[in-house]
């Protein structure tokens, strides 16, 4: 028997509304007695609710809050199972009194994610999809939003389950030929055509495999370090890039120590942009050097590197210009000052842009240049690997198709294992086979009331 559970579906806090969600089968019920009456079914009713055990006494009790009421019949609802969904206000004093009464009357506060883990449970999503709701709810940009809605609609469901079936027609004949051998082994026939099939599976899943990591960018966002020596302004152009003061300014190198970590919206991309120490040659100061270790080692694991060159300062550091790779950014700083651009051997793929933090002159540029290395060409509204398990499957798939190709001559009961782990991988990616054991991580990660 499942329990019924509430939880309240809105954030926390006060809130002129805040909507509570009962799901299971007693949360008709419950709704009911809260209200007095029956309550029809998908007719938003405006009601009072009661404790239905104080409701009896004189005043006809305490009402717990006044508010609309909506009953779901299942299979017709989020969960696919009877809900209830209360429209209150969002005020500490109703919900310390709600969640008393329904407790009492039966049902148990949700679990992280349980009502999304019911619905998937009765079929009204597939595990893609739930962790499409989850990235909805989490998305900070409009590409982001845009990649969980396509992800909700069931693109990357439809795809992961049409290779599926494409790996279950090429098998079925491979199987029938196993199991009723009219000859000692496979027929030739059989072999020639899964052959090509699997190999042009394969291809396309490799393709898809490349294709997608830009798209996790996407819902993952790309972190970005700005580089460079002492006092070459590299934290006035984080200020300048956030359009807030994030990181302290000053004439004196060696001002930033530290990381100062800031959140950019780059054409949709969300950009973790990190203004770091001065590098430069050998230091006594501990503190100096601590921060140079830790501006070096964030240069190395950023997704792109932004080096800030003064072309006024009498050197150009190597040191910095090493660090860089191809795709990554070169700004000249202080453009209102207009001094000559050094002679410096830019690395090979490395765009120059000069910009001024003080005038914003080239600001737009850089942006612009950011954005069209990020998020240029990608497409939000395809079906796209959005998370690693996604792309794990899909790799799996790969190297088990890889085996079944290499056996199908030879051990075509091999190859159909293979093939048959190929269509369980990929199965994995909607949850059709084998998620059991990742559900409970998966759905940990939702917040209460989803
Ligand atoms: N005129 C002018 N001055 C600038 C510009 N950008 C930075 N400066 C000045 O250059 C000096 C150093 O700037 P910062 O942004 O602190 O340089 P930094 O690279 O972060 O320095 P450290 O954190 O010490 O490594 C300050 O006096 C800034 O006002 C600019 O575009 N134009
Ligand atoms: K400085
Ligand atoms: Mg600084």
């Amino acid at each position: 028997m499942t329990d019924t559970i509430f939880a309240r579906a809105s954030g926390a806090g006060k809130a002129g509304v805040a909507v509570y969600r009962l799901s299971g089968p007693d949360s008709h019920a419950i709704a009911n007695a809260l209200v007095g009456k029956r309550i029809n079914n998908r007719e938003a009713k405006l009601v009072a609710l009661r404790d239905p055990e104080t409701a009896e006494l004189i005043d006809r009790g305490q009402i717990i809050d006044k508010g609309l009421a909506i009953l779901f019949r299942g299979p017709k609802s989020f969960t696919g199972e009877d809900v209830a969904e209360f429209h209150l206000h969002g005020s500490r004093a109703v919900e310390i009194s709600l969640y008393e009464t329904l407790s009492r009357l039966g049902a148990r506060p949700a679990e992280a994610g349980e009502f999304t883990l019911r619905a998937l449970k009765n079929g009204k999503l597939d595990l893609a999809q739930a962790e499409a709701l989850a990235d909805l709810i989490d998305a900070e940009t409009t590409l982001q939003k845009k990649q969980a809605l396509g992800q909700l609609d069931g693109r990357l469901s439809a795809l992961a389950e049409g290779w599926r079936q494409q790996i279950l027609n090429v098998l079925a004949p491979l199987e029938a030929d196993i199991d009723f051998p009219d000859e000692g082994d496979v027929p030739a026939a059989v072999a020639a055509n899964a052959g090509p099939a699997i190999c042009a599976l394969k291809e396309s899943l490799t393709a898809f495999l490349d294709q997608s990591i830009r798209a996790r960018t996407i819902r993952e966002g790309v972190s970005i370090a700005v580089i460079g020596p002492p006092n070459a302004g590299k934290s006035s152009l984080v200020n300048a890039l956030a359009g807030s003061e994030v990181a302290i300014v000053s004439d004196i190198a060696g001002t930033t120590r530290d990381i100062v970590e800031t959140r950019l919206d780059l054409g949709g991309i969300v950009a973790a942009i990190a203004d770091t120490a001065g590098i430069h040659g050998a230091t006594k100061d501990k503190i100096e050097e601590e921060g140079m270790r830790r501006a070096r080692a964030r240069a190395k694991e950023a997704d792109l590197r932004v080096a800030v060159l003064d072309p006024g300062h009498d050197y150009v550091s190597r040191e910095t210009l090493d660090l860089l790779r191809p795709g990554d950014f070169l700004i000249w700083s202080k453009a209102d000052l207009a001094p000559a651009i050094p002679e410096a051997a830019v690395p090979e793929g490395v765009s120059t842009i000069m910009v001024s933090s003080k005038t914003h002159s080239g600001l737009d540029g850089l942006v612009s240049s950011l954005t069209e290395a990020l998020a240029g060409g990608l497409d939000a509204d395809g079906p796209a690997l959005t998370r690693e398990r996604h792309a794990a499957a899909v790799r799996e798939a790969v190297e088990a198709l890889t085996r079944a190709e290499s056996l199908i001559e030879t051990a075509p009961e091999l190859a159909a294992e293979d093939a048959r782990l190929a269509a369980r991988a990929l199965g994995s990616i909607t949850g059709a086979v084998g998620v059991e054991d990742v559900l409970g991580e998966i759905f940990s990660s939702f917040c209460i009331g989803k």
